[in-house]
């Protein structure tokens, strides 16, 4: 066996290391800016580009005569894809980072992430929480007279909600079909919600089917025609002022729109944002490149030049939102009204089931202090959570 002698540095050889160091690391520096993930392709990221770096770098002279090599220019608000770091946590739409830019390849790499305000993840197939957007502000949980709301999946997202530090909003959309009696009772629900201290919008988004915009059109005619209507002015103000209320809400937020397929969330976002080209599912349209790839979650902008003043997160995945990854006390930590009351059930673990023995939140029920219905979904989300399902 060859023995290998080590070799001794001199101090001067030493010296001239660390300033060989000192060097790069100074041009990594002088090259990092600020960026936030405006889309996510699972190994790839797309970045946009809010802050220039210290030194900018020059395109290369080009001979006569010689080809053009390419050169991207870093330009404030444009968007970049990117590479992660080795070592970094997963990243998520939403996510701001530091990160360098090579102008020769048109690519970036992410160097650090900043500490997040929330982060919504989601568990896989495979029982592994992936984060899907960070820094979300508000969680928009929409519903509707029809499809018919479901209260249970409504408590769910509340529970989404309390983990992820994201602030819940209830959105009772479709409040134009409130008019017809038969589905009056839809706002009860929201008052309800109302009462346990969550904000809460009516609104009535724009389309053909809105029975208060067109309300000539053969088809809200015959939907007017055939219901026993109640008396539509004042709803017909609420609901327009419910976009404008909806609008005030988020404004400078950043918000994902949750809900049941059918109650109007991309109606509501196609409205909401001022491009008309810029429709949730659209690929990639402000991307330089092109390129178009199923995204988990892209970032839709109110303003594509200023990301502070916030916009919405597009996150397909939220919709069939799995809380298996939850422990019991996670999920009942989500039930503003009944957390407080849990510590007085006669067992430390009580399942709070109608038959259970001595549980406070049932003797609550009783005394008309809080919701059947509450308790009753408190109790199939622990259950769903005890059971996974995968
Ligand atoms: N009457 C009425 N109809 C609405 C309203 N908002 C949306 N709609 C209609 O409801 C239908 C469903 O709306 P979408 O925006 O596609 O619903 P979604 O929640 O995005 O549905 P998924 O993409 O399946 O999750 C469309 O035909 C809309 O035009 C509303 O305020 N009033
Ligand atoms: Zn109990």
């Amino acid at each position: 066996m060859a023995l290998i002698r080590q070799r001794k540095l001199t101090k001067q050889q030493l010296r001239r290391i660390d300033k060989q160091q000192a060097q790069q690391q100074e041009s990594i520096d002088g090259s990092l800016m600020d960026g936030v993930v405006m889309a996510h392709y699972g190994k790839q990221l797309e970045v946009q580009v809010t802050s220039l770096p210290a030194i900018i770098p020059n395109p290369p002279v080009v001979a006569e005569g010689e080809p053009e090599p390419f050169w991207q220019a870093i330009e404030l608000g444009d968007i970049w894809r990117c590479h992660v770091r080795t070592n970094l946590p997963m990243l998520a739409t939403g996510d701001k980072v530091r990160w360098v830019a090579d102008p020769n390849t048109g690519f970036g790499r992410i160097e650090s992430v900043q500490p997040r305000t929330s982060l919504v993840s989601r568990p896989d197939r495979y029982h592994k929480l992936k984060p899907v957007a960070a820094n979300v502000d508000i969680l928009a949980i929409v519903f509707a007279p029809l499809p018919a709301a479901a209260p249970n999946l409504i408590d769910r997202y509340l529970v989404v909600c309390h983990h992820a530090d994201v602030k819940p909003l209830l959105v009772l959309n479709k409040a134009d079909l409130l008019a017809i009696e038969d589905y009056a009772f839809t706002k009860n629900l929201l008052n309800e919600y109302q009462s346990l201290g969550y904000e809460a919008v009516l609104t009535a988004a724009p389309c053909p089917e809105n029975i208060l915009l067109n309300p000539t059109q053969s088809n809200s005619k015959q939907a007017i025609d055939s219901a026993k209507l109640t008396d539509i002015e004042p709803l017909q103000q609420q609901a327009e002022l419910g976009l404008t209320d909806l609008q005030q809400q988020i404004k400078d937020k950043l918000v994902i729109f949750a809900g049941q397929s059918g109650v109007g969330k991309s109606t509501l976002v196609n409205a909401l944002l001022p491009n008309s080209d810029q429709s949730v599912n659209v690929i990639s349209t402000n991307s330089k490149l092109g390129q178009h790839t199923t995204t988990t979650s892209r970032l839709l902008p109110f303003n594509p030049e200023d990301l502070t003043q916030g916009g919405i997160v597009d996150t397909p995945g939220i919709r069939e939102y799995g809380i298996w990854h939850l422990t019991p006390d996670d999920i009942i930590a989500g039930f503003v009204e009944l957390y407080p009351l849990a510590g007085d059930c006669q067992f430390r673990d009580c399942k709070h089931t109608h038959n259970s023995k001595g549980c406070a939140l049932w003797e609550a029920v009783a005394e008309g202090k809080v919701m059947q219905r509450r308790v009753e979904s408190l109790v199939t989300l622990q259950a769903e959570a005890d059971t996974p399902t995968y």
